[in-house]
């Protein structure tokens, strides 16, 4: 048995601060493009729907497209001005890391408690994340060795991996550990990461429900829905 947990919002309170930095990028960009009456990124419906969970730049291909605006590629060092897929991932970042600066971040202590008791029972663990950011904010909160694998963006990059929606990270994750699908569970906040769930047949997925979503994580496939994984207690 393993479990697979996504950082942002299930281990880290980070999934605000990722939904206010992609709120100020698409709005500036809606506003250059539309001018004052611009419709502005919902960050609650538009970025649970085709942002949360997905890797940068999926993230502003699907929520461009939602609008019916495609942007050219652009390269990966795009200045954070350029209006190019790879240019507002950029933006995004530098606020999201300028965010993370000033704000500092914070683990759900429910979540490293959780973690810390499956370890306890012998289960292995692996942390399954499209942030490229990952290593670092674990690291800022001290969490890096709670985890035997790290699957996240710069991994899924190097590997050729598609990201959450699609299966394949949780899949290597479980490989890496040594466990079938069957025999993992996953924990995620984002609506991607149900299907992620659903779609690789994974043994049990868990809905970590912080933004009052959980009718729509159990539409997307959790088998159980939780505010906390502290509620889970000693279950594992
Ligand atoms: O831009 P990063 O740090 O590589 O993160 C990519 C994505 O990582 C996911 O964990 C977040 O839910 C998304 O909001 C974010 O866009």
């Amino acid at each position: 048995m393993a479990c697979l947990f996504d950082l942002d919002g299930v281990i880290t309170k980070t999934a605000v601060v990722h939904a206010a930095a992609w709120k100020q990028t698409f709005d500036a960009f809606l506003r250059q493009r539309d001018g004052e009456d611009f419709r502005p990124f919902d960050d609650s419906h538009d970025y649970a729907e085709y942002v949360d969970g997905l890797p940068r730049a999926d993230g502003v291909r699907t929520f461009l497209a939602s609008r019916g605006i495609h942007l050219p590629e652009g390269a990966p060092d795009d200045p954070p001005d350029r209006a190019t897929v790879q240019g507002l991932g950029n933006r995004k970042n530098d606020l999201l890391l300028e965010m993370i600066r000033t704000g500092g971040v914070e683990a759900y202590d429910g979540t490293l408690r959780y973690v810390e008791a499956v370890r306890a029972h012998g289960l292995r663990t692996a942390v399954v994340s499209s942030s490229a950011n990952c290593r670092d904010i674990l690291r800022s909160v001290g969490a890096e060795d709670l985890f035997d694998v790290r699957i996240d963006g710069v991994v899924a990059a190097e590997r050729g991996l598609p990201g959450k929606p699609q299966p394949d990270t949780f899949l290597a994750a479980a490989r890496d550990l040594g466990v079938e699908a069957a025999e993992a569970a996953v924990f995620e906040d984002a609506l991607a990461g149900m299907d992620a769930g659903r779609s690789g047949h994974f043994g049990y997925v868990v809905g970590v429900d912080r933004v009052g979503q959980g009718a729509a994580l159990r539409a997307h496939g959790a088998d159980t829905v939780v505010q906390d994984l502290s509620e889970l207690g000693e279950q594992a």
